[in-house]
C-alpha cells in the first residue's frame, strides 16, 4: 500500500480541481493565513492520533477549507474522504452529514444494503486507507452511531477483523444494511444452480433451506422434488425455485435443524434480502429446460456444483458455456469432500483452475477458505472476472458457513431498466382455484401496480390480448407493485390459462397508443462454438432468446456457409409462430452437438 503518496496525489488533484471551478473564495482565504476551523480539525481535538496518510490529508485540507463546518462545504470546497469524515464524525457535524450521504448513496445502489473495507475510500476503492488498531475501533464505533441514527436506520456487522503483526495497522469489512424493509423492496438475488447430474444440487438447496445435514442418500433433497417420478428416481427433472432468507444481521431467518422447512411467509417476513435459488436439472435429457432456467430466469449469479470425486464432467461444462455466455457471473461449489480422497480433490481443483484459465473462460479461480477471503471475494467477483471456489459437504457441513456468508453478502448488479415502460416475461403459468390464471416471471423493465390494463400474447397469430392485473404476488406474499428486477406472479383478469404459455410476454396498455407487435424474423450476430460440419441456410435449430424456446431455420447468411469459430450476421425465422423479442437480446442455439451463441441485431415487426 502506497497510501501517503497515493493521498497527497488525490489531495493535489481535487484542489486543482476545485481550483479550476473557481474556488476563489478558498483561496483567497489561504492565502490570507485565516485559521481553518473545518472538519480536520476537530478530528485532531477528538484526542486519537490519525495514522500518516489520514495526517497528511488532514494537514493539506487544513490549508484548504475555510468553510464553516457548521454549514456545511461550499460548492467549490473540497470534499474530505469518506474515512477522514468517519474518524471525526462524532464530534463534527458536518462530516457526519457527509459520511450519512455517502452511505444514502451506497445503500441506494445496493438496494438496501452495502459492504464497506476500511482499507479503501468507498467512493474510490483505488485510494488506500492505513488505519491504526484505535483509528479503526473508533472509525468501527462512529459508523455504528451514524447507521443507528433515523436517517439511516441500518445495522452494521462484523465480517471480519485482521491486524497486521509488524506494522499495528488494521483493517476489515462490515455489512451495513437497512432495518426496515417493506416486502415490495425486499432485496432478491437468484440464483441458478447447475452441474452435471449427481452433482449434489437439490441436497445442497434442501440444506442451506431447511437447516440440517444430509445422510449421503438423499435425505436432504427431498422437500425439494416437484413431481412424483422426480421423488422416485432422485432426479430433477423441472425448474424448482427455492428461497434463503437473511435477516438485517445476516442471520439466515427460518432453517433450523432440518426437520421443518419454513413456509416462504415466514422467511419473507424475517428477512432483509432473500436469495431465490432456481434449481435445474443436471441431466442431459432436461437440457432444454436447464438453458430455458438461465436464460427465462434471469439470475444474477449461477452456482455451479462440481462432485470432488467426479470433477467436470458431462453437463457441467455445458452449463458453465450457458452461464459465460450470458455473462453472467459463476461461482462453484465443489461438495462431497467428505467422501473425496485429497489427491482426487486436488485433481479436481487443477482441472477447474485449467478450465477457468482456458481461453474460452478467462476467469481467476479464487479458492475460499476463511471470512475474510469470503468478504473480499463478495466486493470483486463481479467486476474483476474472478471465480470463487468453495469447497464443502452436504453430509458433514464442512464449508457451509462460507457459503451462506457469500450469499448473504452476494452484490445486487442487476441491470434492469425501471424508468422504462413495463414488461414482463412469463416463465410459467397456473391456474389457481377462486383467482384465475397466474403467471409468473421477471419484470424486465418499469414498473406495474394491481388494477393496471396490460397486453398479454402474442399468441399463434401474433395477437396482443387486453387484461388487467387483479393481484401481485412477489414469493407468495401480496404486494401493491411490481418493479424491475424483481421476480413476480400476477392473477391476471379476463385471461384463461390455455391461453397462456412461458415465452409470452406482458406489456404496459397504453391508451391511444398502437398495440405491441411481434417478431416472425430477426437478424443477429452469431458466434459458432461448435458444429462438425458446415451451416448453411435451411437449416434448423432449437433457439433460446429470454423465455422463449422455439424451433428456428437460418434464411439468411452474409457468406455461402459458416463453421466453428466463424463469426457472422444471420437471418433467423420462427417456425412455430412470432414472438416478442426486442435488439440487443442475447440468443443461444442448439442442435444435437452443435452450439451458436450471440446478440439480437434487427428485428422484423409482422406475422
Ligand atoms: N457423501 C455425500 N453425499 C452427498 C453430498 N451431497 C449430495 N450427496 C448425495 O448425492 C446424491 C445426489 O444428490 P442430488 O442432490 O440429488 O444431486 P443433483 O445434482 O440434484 O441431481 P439431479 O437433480 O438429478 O441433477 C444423493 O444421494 C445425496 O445424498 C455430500 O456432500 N456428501
Amino acid at each position: 500500500m502506497t497510501s501517503l503518496s497515493e493521498f497527497s496525489d488525490y489531495v493535489h488533484k481535487i484542489s486543482a480541481e476545485s481550483a479550476a471551478s473557481g474556488a476563489s473564495s478558498t483561496a483567497a482565504a489561504a492565502t490570507t493565513g485565516s485559521n481553518t476551523t473545518g472538519k480536520s480539525a476537530s478530528g485532531a481535538k477528538s484526542g486519537q492520533k490519525p495514522s500518516a496518510s489520514i495526517q497528511s490529508e488532514l494537514d493539506v485540507f487544513s490549508s484548504l477549507t475555510l468553510s464553516e463546518p457548521a454549514t456545511g462545504a461550499t460548492d467549490a470546497a473540497p470534499r474530505l474522504s469518506f474515512m477522514t469524515c468517519l474518524l471525526s464524525a462524532d464530534t463534527n457535524a458536518a462530516n457526519a452529514e457527509q459520511v450519512t450521504a455517502t452511505l444514502k448513496d451506497l445503500i441506494l445502489d445496493g438496494r438496501g444494503e452495502c459492504v464497506l473495507r476500511f482499507d479503501q475510500d468507498p467512493e474510490d476503492p483505488s485510494i488506500k486507507v492505513q488505519l491504526t488498531a484505535a483509528e479503526f475501533a473508533k472509525a468501527v464505533t462512529n459508523l455504528k452511531a451514524l447507521c443507528a441514527r433515523p436517517q439511516l436506520e441500518c445495522v452494521v456487522t462484523d465480517l471480519y477483523e485482521a491486524e497486521d503483526p509488524k506494522t499495528g495497522l488494521k483493517k476489515g469489512q462490515v455489512l451495513v444494511r437497512e432495518r426496515n424493509v417493506s416486502v415490495s423492496d425486499l432485496l432478491e438475488i437468484r440464483v441458478a444452480v447447475v452441474g452435471n447430474v449427481d452433482a449434489g444440487k437439490s441436497t445442497l438447496l434442501g440444506v442451506l433451506t431447511k437447516g440440517g445435514l444430509d445422510d449421503g442418500r438423499g435425505k436432504a433433497r427431498v422437500n425439494l422434488f416437484r413431481h412424483k417420478h422426480e421423488i422416485e428416481s432422485g432426479r430433477t427433472s423441472s425448474v424448482g425455485m427455492e428461497i434463503m432468507g437473511f435477516d438485517e444481521e445476516g442471520k439466515v431467518v427460518g432453517a433450523n435443524d432440518g426437520t421443518r422447512k419454513a413456509s416462504w411467509k415466514e422467511i419473507v417476513g424475517g428477512s432483509r434480502k432473500v436469495i431465490t435459488f432456481i434449481d435445474l436439472a443436471g441431466h442431459e435429457k432436461y437440457l432444454k429446460t436447464t438453458v430455458f432456467g438461465l436464460m427465462g430466469g434471469s439470475p444474477d449469479y449461477v452456482m455451479l456444483m462440481v462432485g470432488a470425486n467426479a470433477g467436470m464432467i458431462g453437463m457441467a461444462r455445458e452449463h458453465l458455456g450457458v452461464a459465460l455466455a450470458l455473462n453472467v457471473p459463476v461461482f462453484i461449489c465443489v461438495t462431497k469432500i467428505d467422501m473425496c480422497p485429497p489427491n482426487i480433490l486436488q485433481e479436481t481443483l487443477t482441472q477447474l483452475s485449467k478450465i477457468l484459465r482456458s481461453a474460452g473462460c478467462r476467469k481467476i479461480p479464487l479458492l475460499i477458505n476463511s471470512f475474510q477471503d469470503v468478504a473480499e471475494a463478495s466486493m470483486t467477483f463481479v467486476s474483476h472476472r474472478v471465480c470463487p471456489i468453495f469447497q464443502i459437504s452436504s453430509v458433514s457441513g464442512d464449508g457451509l458457513d462460507l457459503v451462506r456468508m457469500f450469499l448473504n453478502l452476494l452484490p445486487f448488479h442487476g441491470q434492469f431498466d425501471t424508468t422504462g415502460p413495463f414488461e414482463f416475461e412469463i416463465n410459467d403459468t397456473f391456474s389457481v382455484p377462486f383467482v384465475g390464471t397466474v403467471v409468473s416471471g421477471v419484470v424486465t423493465s418499469g414498473s406495474v401496480k394491481a388494477g393496471d390494463n396490460v397486453y398479454i400474447g402474442p399468441d399463434s397469430l401474433g395477437q396482443f390480448a387486453l387484461s388487467a392485473i387483479r393481484s401481485i404476488e412477489r414469493k407468495r406474499q401480496p404486494v401493491d407493485v411490481a418493479h424491475a428486477g424483481q421476480s413476480v406472479s400476477f392473477a391476471m383478469k379476463k385471461i384463461r390459462r390455455r391461453d397462456v404459455r412461458k415465452g409470452m410476454v406482458v406489456l404496459a396498455a397504453v391508451k391511444d397508443a398502437p398495440g405491441p407487435q411481434c417478431v416472425r424474423e430477426f437478424l443477429a450476430e452469431v458466434l459458432i462454438l461448435q458444429h462438425a460440419t458446415t451451416i448453411k441456410t435451411r437449416y434448423q435449430a432449437m433457439l433460446h432468446v429470454g423465455a422463449v424456446a422455439q424451433t428456428c431455420a437460418i434464411v439468411g447468411l452474409d457468406r455461402p456457409y459458416i463453421r466453428t469459430g466463424d463469426r457472422a450476421m444471420v437471418r433467423f425465422r420462427f417456425m412455430l409462430r412470432p414472438e416478442y423479442i426486442k435488439a440487443g437480446q442475447k440468443i443461444l442455439f442448439r442442435e444435437g452437438r452443435t452450439r451458436g451463441l450471440g446478440v439480437v441485431k434487427e428485428v422484423f415487426y409482422g406475422f
